[in-house]
């Protein structure tokens, strides 16, 4: 039973110790032993029982931090971690192997280019806390697969998650390669101020401000997981019922705590009151007594975030056409939209980040664009209940981190495909494959033979004139567009492409024909004379 599992109260990692800690997994890193995929395959199926021996804690502590309901913290948390893991076991190997599908000019052939997948190093991955357990553990498993090792700063917000994390990474992975440490900003800075070769941090823009510029200062490559302020969109087109109900789930699940929740809604001037009346009907079905007693709603994470939240419900100009009961003593907010006439509205300046949005009318879906646009031109997540014409609009005239057609957020729901952000809402993106690849380094590597020095020739001094044109025919193609910039695809230009030998003029052809002929002839003599291939003996 999760009621009477013991969470050890909230305890920082002692800040003298961390620089030992990143030395720690520093040295790891370079012991090579990361390198090993089967190691790395180790870990994660280690991890697996981790997370699945550790359930039953892990959702005491989200409860105790959040309130959160098991349904949630095993269907956004675990069980989601649980499928990005399966993935990453079953597809490792094939991640790991080297590109060979890469595209270079056949002149360069023989040195058989490849693109190694290599880690990136020692990572710090710093989370926030509305889905502590899963924020950290989904940037942890790419780290895992890539063969890089890790430390871990949860978010102090969500303290009884932070340590039961900190007790199941240290029971059940490598302790020198993958460490917890918890803190709040004292501790994180001190973090920071240790040599990383890669930072991934979720949260809010104005620590990854902190975090990008520390990064910079040591050219860091860093992943910033952000917020936006999300839009949805609605027309005369759109069922109401089910785009009530789905928008409601968006908002109500973690206590609307999701990154990529709606923040508001465009809603056509003449559906407005309609969906309104669903929107009302719909909390009754998911709330029959109200969310306040429901055992699945979870409640805002602290103070802090509760009067965030309320002061932009008492400063908003608009009307609360749901909801707007609040309780500070029990960190209650109700589910509450707001219907909204201006984007200069309080509620539209912030990210909600918690169970409060907007309703905000619009005439023509350009408007709807241009509020868009305006409130915030890059968020995370764009949902849209549109026509298919009109989805396919607002698709392409207002970008996002992700998006999903008719429905909330389901696109950040599948954990095995990319996630991230664009511009203000974040850089990078990982989950699935793209945490994998969000901590290697693909590396280019060529082998140059012994043999090819002949051919070298034109790029050593002292430079001729002849063998640089021969080297220039070599690696030259012909262009397959007029000068308008029309592609050339008529019979004439196949035919001179193959018997041109590719180059652009009939001179260059006699020349590249003159010395294919005879380079041919050498090679073929000197094979039939059994004196091989090796030209400069
Ligand atoms: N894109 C995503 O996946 C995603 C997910 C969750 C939350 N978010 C965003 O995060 C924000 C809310 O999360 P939050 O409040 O936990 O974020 P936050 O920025 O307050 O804290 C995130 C982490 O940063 C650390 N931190 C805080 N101040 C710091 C400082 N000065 N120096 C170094 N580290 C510091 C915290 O200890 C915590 O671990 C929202 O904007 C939300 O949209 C984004
Ligand atoms: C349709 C077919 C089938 C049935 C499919 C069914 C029943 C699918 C049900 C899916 C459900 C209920 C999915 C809900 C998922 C919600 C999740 C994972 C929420 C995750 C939240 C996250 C990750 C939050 C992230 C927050 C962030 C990043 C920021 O804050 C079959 C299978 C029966 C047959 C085929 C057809």
């Amino acid at each position: 039973m999760t009621s009477d599992i013991k969470i050890p109260a909230f305890e920082a990692t002692p800040i003298d110790s961390i620089p030992q800690i990143a030395a720690t997994v520093r040295q790891s890193y370079q012991s090579q032993k990361t390198k090993d995929v089967e190691w790395r395959l180790v870990q994660l199926r280690k991890l697996y029982w981790g997370l699945t021996d550790y359930s039953e804690n892990f959702q005491a502590a989200l409860k105790k931090d959040l309130n959160k309901p098991p349904h949630d913290a095993i269907l956004s948390e675990i069980h989601h971690l649980i499928q990005e893991l399966n993935l990453t076991l079953k597809k490792l190997k094939d991640w790991v192997k080297d590109d060979k599908d890469i595209e270079y000019p056949w002149t360069f052939s023989a040195m058989k280019p490849r693109i190694k997948k290599e880690p990136l190093g020692a990572v710090l991955i710093i989370g926030p806390y509305n889905f502590p357990l899963m924020l950290n553990i989904a940037p942890l498993i790419g780290a895992i697969a890539a063969g890089c090792t890790a430390v871990i700063k949860p978010s102090e917000s969500a303290p009884a998650t932070a340590m039961a994390m900190k007790e199941m990474v240290e029971k059940y992975l490598d302790p020198e390669s993958f460490v917890v440490v918890n803190g709040r900003i004292p501790e994180s800075t001190a973090l920071l101020n240790e040599k990383w070769d890669k930072i991934f941090y979720t949260g809010g823009a104005s620590v990854a401000k902190i975090i990008a510029k520390k990064a910079a200062e040591t050219l860091t490559p860093v992943t910033l997981e952000l917020g936006g302020r999300n839009p949805s969109f609605i027309s005369k087109s759109t069922n109401l019922a089910l785009a009530a109900r789905r928008l409601m789930w968006g908002k109500t699940l973690n206590a609307g705590q999701v990154c990529l929740s709606q923040n508001y809604v465009t809603v056509q001037r003449d559906v407005v009151d309609d969906f309104v009346k669903h929107l009302n009907v719909v909390y009754k079905e998911f709330y029959p007594n109200g969310a306040k007693t429901s055992v699945d709603y979870a409640r805002i994470v602290n103070e802090q975030q509760f009067d965030r939240i309320k002061k932009m419900l008492d400063t908003t100009n608009g009307k609360i056409v749901l909801g707007g009961e609040t309780d500070r003593s029990d960190l209650y907010i109700s589910p509450t939209v707001v219907l909204v006439d201006s984007v200069d509205d309080p509620m539209m300046k912030d990210e909600s980040f918690g169970p409060v949005w907007s309703i905000i009318p619009y005439d023509t879906i350009d408007d709807a664009i241009k509020i868009m646009n305006t409130v915030d031109p890059t968020p995370l997540s764009l949902t849209t209940f549109g026509s298919k014409a009109e989805n396919e609009k607002i698709l392409s005239h207002v970008t996002s981190g992700g998006a999903t057609i008719n429905d909330a957020w389901m696109h950040g729901a599948i954990s095995t495909l990319p996630f991230g952000g664009v511009g203000e809402s974040g850089m990078g993106s990982y989950h699935g494959r793209a945490g994998f690849e969000c901590f290697t380094h693909r590396r280019t590597i060529v082998e140059v033979p012994n043999w090819m020095d002949k051919l070298l020739r034109p790029r050593y001094p002292p430079f001729s004139a002849p063998d640089f044109k021969r080297h220039l025919w070599m690696t030259s193609t012909k262009p397959n567009f007029d000068r308008d910039g029309k592609p050339l695809s008529g019979p004439g230009y196949w035919l001179w492409l193959i018997f041109g030998l590719g180059g652009p003029s009939a001179k260059g052809a006699l020349l590249r024909w003159i010395v294919l002929l005879t380079s041919a002839y050498a090679v073929f003599s000197r094979y039939r004379s059994g004196r091989g291939l090796e030209f400069w003996k």
